[in-house]
């Protein structure tokens, strides 16, 4: 094996011709689609670049790979690879419910600090989309990935555990409001000025860099007021700080219109007010939700929390054709640090069959040479997942919902994408 590190100079990542990438295979379809999405990255790369850049892949281990063959879901050495050669890629693990381990993707995500789950919606034309106007729904979600209820905080009905921590906030803190105390579970939702703010400044750096005409900070903040309500506060609070000259905000609006006695609700008015500059606006999640259903076009970038973003996540990702073809990365944004995946899981049931659809992947991959800067590859990858789909040839789940379309398997729709490059 040979192939050099990527490494990172003042804040800037050095990418060699002949970098390291460390892959993990996955569970369940994990195997049929890194088999395919494997053979398509390398075809870009020759492609684009004619032997003078290739890829040096490393598999590590985790999840049941791992665990068949060291007894560990989650070897150290997986984790201290990725650490070291700086951007990885893997396909979805297994998590059980209800028990047994918890996610080894969030442990990924929380270990190596890949604070920002980056998962673009994009349409790509042609593809089978339960709304009338799909290409209206262009939207970038920024996830906040370490923090939120997805930190594991929980504890059991009925062990010693719950019966201190509910004793300590019933009979300490004064708390009222456990419905059911004998039979209650209790977990805990951890929401910080930091976190918030690292992930708010990726979300509107990446707003600017890419030319986008607004964020908008999707919160549950009427409810839970000192977590999502402050995510959406101090999100406000640093984009008014840091980002002064470029952003115009709603917080902004209501306190210059409640200076001047006008209505605070009417939010044209921000609008318009923002001409020139990003406008940074909130939205309840719940009310979120239909707003991306019925009115797309008014959203683009997104920030916010973990368990909001990974529902998000999937609510779009069926608006332009589903989890097949929803990329993503987790993103430290401060080191480089990265693991590119796709936002679906191993879908269990289509293991081994060669039939789900690689495209989420393969995009995902799309996206790290992006973020690697060959764009060059990244944009033949492009090339060749419109071609495809432009020829009408694709998998089972486009099949089923597309006239006329030739189905073809997970391995065949990675060929096809490679003859459109
Ligand atoms: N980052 C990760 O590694 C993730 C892991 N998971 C884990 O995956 C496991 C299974 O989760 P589950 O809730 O079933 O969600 P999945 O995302 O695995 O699958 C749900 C449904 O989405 C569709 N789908 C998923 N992948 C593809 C694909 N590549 N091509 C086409 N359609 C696809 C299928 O729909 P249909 O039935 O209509 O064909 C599938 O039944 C769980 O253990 C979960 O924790 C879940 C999400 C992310
Ligand atoms: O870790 C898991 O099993 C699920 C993760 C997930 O749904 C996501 O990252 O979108
Ligand atoms: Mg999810």
């Amino acid at each position: 094996m040979s192939g050099s590190k990527v490494t990172i100079e003042n804040g800037k990542l050095t990418v060699p011709n002949d970098p390291i990438i460390p892959f993990i295979e996955g569970d369940g379809t994990g195997a049929d689609i890194w088999a395919a999405s494997v053979r398509v990255l390398d075809a870009a790369v020759e492609k684009a670049y004619n032997g003078t850049r290739k890829i040096y892949w490393k598999e590590v281990l985790a999840g049941e790979k791992a665990f068949n063959q060291t007894g560990n879901w989650l070897p150290d050495e997986t984790l201290q690879i990725i650490d070291e050669y700086r951007i990885a890629i893997k396909g979805p693990l297994t998590t059980p419910v209800g028990g047994g381990i918890r996610s080894l993707n969030v442990a990924l995500r929380q270990i190596l600090d890949l604070y920002a789950c980056v998962r673009p919606v994009h349409y790509f034309k042609g593809v089978p989309s339960p709304v009338k106007e799909p290409e209206l729904v262009e939207m970038v979600i920024f996830r906040e990935n370490t923090e939120d209820i997805y930190a594991g905080i929980e504890f059991l009905a009925g062990t010693p555990e719950l019966e201190k921590v509910k004793k300590f906030l019933i009979e300490e803190m004064g708390v009222k409001g456990i419905r059911f105390p004998d039979t209650v579970s209790l977990g805990i939702k951890p929401v910080s000025i930091e976190g918030t703010e690292r992930l708010v400044r990726s979300a509107i750096e990446y707003t600017i860099e890419n030319n986008l005409p607004s964020l908008t900070i999707v919160h549950k903040g009427n409810i839970m007021k000192y977590t999502e309500g402050k995510f959406k506060d101090w999100g406000y609070a640093l984009l008014e700080r840091e980002y002064g000259d470029k952003v115009f905000t709603w917080a902004q609006y209501d306190r210059i219109a409640a200076a001047e006695g006008k209505s605070v609700a009417d939010k044209a008015q921000a609008d318009a007010l923002a001409s020139g500059k990003i406008l940074v606006k909130d939205a309840i999640a719940d009310a979120f939700l239909q707003q991306i259903l019925l009115r797309p076009a008014e959203y683009s970038v997104i920030a916010t929390l973990n368990l909001n973003g990974d529902y998000i996540s999937d609510a779009l990702a069926a608006e332009v054709g589903g989890i097949g073809i929803a990329p993503g990365a987790n993103i430290n944004y401060i080191n480089g640090k990265a693991i590119f995946e796709a936002t679906h899981g191993t879908a269990p049931k289509y293991a081994g069959q060669d039939k789900v659809n690689p495209s989420s992947v393969i995009l995902s991959g799309e996206m790290m040479f992006r973020y690697m800067g060959w764009k060059e590859a990244a944009d033949l990858i492009i090339k060749g997942v419109e071609g495809a789909i432009n020829k009408k040839r694709v998998t089972y789940d486009f099949h089923r919902l597309m006239e006329g379309a030739t189905l073809l398997k997970c391995s065949e729709f990675g060929d096809e994408i490679i003859a459109n490059m």
